[in-house]
C-alpha cells in the first residue's frame, strides 16, 4: 500500500533475516503433529508444507513426520510471479529458485492448495492478530486466497511478535506454531 509500510516491512525483514543467521536448528518434527491434531487432520488428507531453507524452522524430517502420520504432503513450486504450483512430496527433490529444493512429481496446479486440510506457511514473523511477514516475493499472498484450509505459520519463538506492518493483500493466518510454545490460535489476546 504506502511506501511507508513497504519500508517498514523491509526493515523488519533485514533484522529478522540477520537474527536467523547462526540460530540453532529447529526441526519441528513433533510440533507439526500438534498442528495437525489441533485442526483434526486425518490420515490420507493433504497437508501443504514447505522444505525449510535459510534458518527457517522446519526440516526434511518434519516432512517425514507428516508422511509417517499418513498425510499426503504437497510442497510449493515457484512459477515466476504467478500463484505457487504444488507437487506431492515423495522424497525426491531437485534444485529450485532461491536456494529451494522442489519436488520432482507432476505439477498439480495452483488450485491444489484448495485440496489441503491444513497449510503450513513459512514466515519471517507473525503478529498476534495473524499478520504474517514473508520473504517479500508475494508468493504465499497470491496462493493463500485459493484455499479455505486453516493456515498455520511456522516461526521461531521470538518471531511471534506484538505487531507487524500490514498491507491489504496480506492474508492473515489462523495460528502460529513455534518450537517451544507449540500451537497458538490467533488472534491472541495474551501479552507476549
Ligand atoms: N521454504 C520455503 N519455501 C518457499 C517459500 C519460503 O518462504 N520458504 N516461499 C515464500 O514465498 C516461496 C518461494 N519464495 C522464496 C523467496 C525468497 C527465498 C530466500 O530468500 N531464500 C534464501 C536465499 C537463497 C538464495 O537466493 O540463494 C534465504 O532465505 O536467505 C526463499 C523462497 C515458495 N517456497
Ligand atoms: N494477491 C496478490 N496479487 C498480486 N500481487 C500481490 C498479491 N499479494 C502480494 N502481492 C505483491 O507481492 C509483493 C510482495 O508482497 P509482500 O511484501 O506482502 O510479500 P510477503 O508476504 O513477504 O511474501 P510471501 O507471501 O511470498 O511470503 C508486493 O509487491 C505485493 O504487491
Amino acid at each position: 500500500m504506502t511506501s511507508d509500510e513497504r519500508d517498514r516491512k523491509a526493515a523488519h525483514r533485514s533484522r529478522l533475516r540477520a537474527a536467523r543467521r547462526g540460530a540453532p536448528a529447529a526441526p519441528m518434527v513433533s510440533q507439526v503433529l500438534l498442528a495437525t491434531a489441533a485442526f483434526g487432520v486425518r490420515p490420507g488428507q493433504v497437508v501443504c508444507a514447505y522444505l525449510a531453507v535459510g534458518g527457517e524452522p522446519g526440516s526434511a524430517q518434519m516432512l517425514e513426520s507428516l508422511r509417517g502420520a499418513g498425510y499426503r504432503v504437497l510442497l510449493p513450486v515457484v512459477v515466476g510471479d504467478a500463484p505457487l504450483d504444488w507437487a506431492e512430496h515423495t522424497g525426491e527433490l531437485r534444485p529450485g529458485p532461491y536456494g529451494l529444493r522442489e519436488p520432482v512429481g507432476p505439477p498439480l496446479g495452483a488450485s491444489a492448495v484448495a485440496s489441503a486440510a491444513l497449510v503450513l506457511v513459512p514466515a519471517l514473523a507473525v503478529d498476534r492478530s495473524g499478520v504474517r511477514l514473508g520473504k517479500g516475493g508475494g508468493h504465499y499472498d497470491r496462493s493463500l486466497p485459493l484455499t479455505s484450509a486453516p493456515l498455520v505459520a511456522v516461526v521461531r519463538d521470538d518471531e511471534f511478535v506484538d505487531s507487524l506492518p500490514s498491507e491489504p493483500h496480506d492474508v492473515r493466518v489462523d495460528a502460529v506454531l513455534t518450537p517451544s510454545r507449540g500451537l497458538i490460535r490467533l488472534p491472541c489476546g495474551v501479552d507476549l
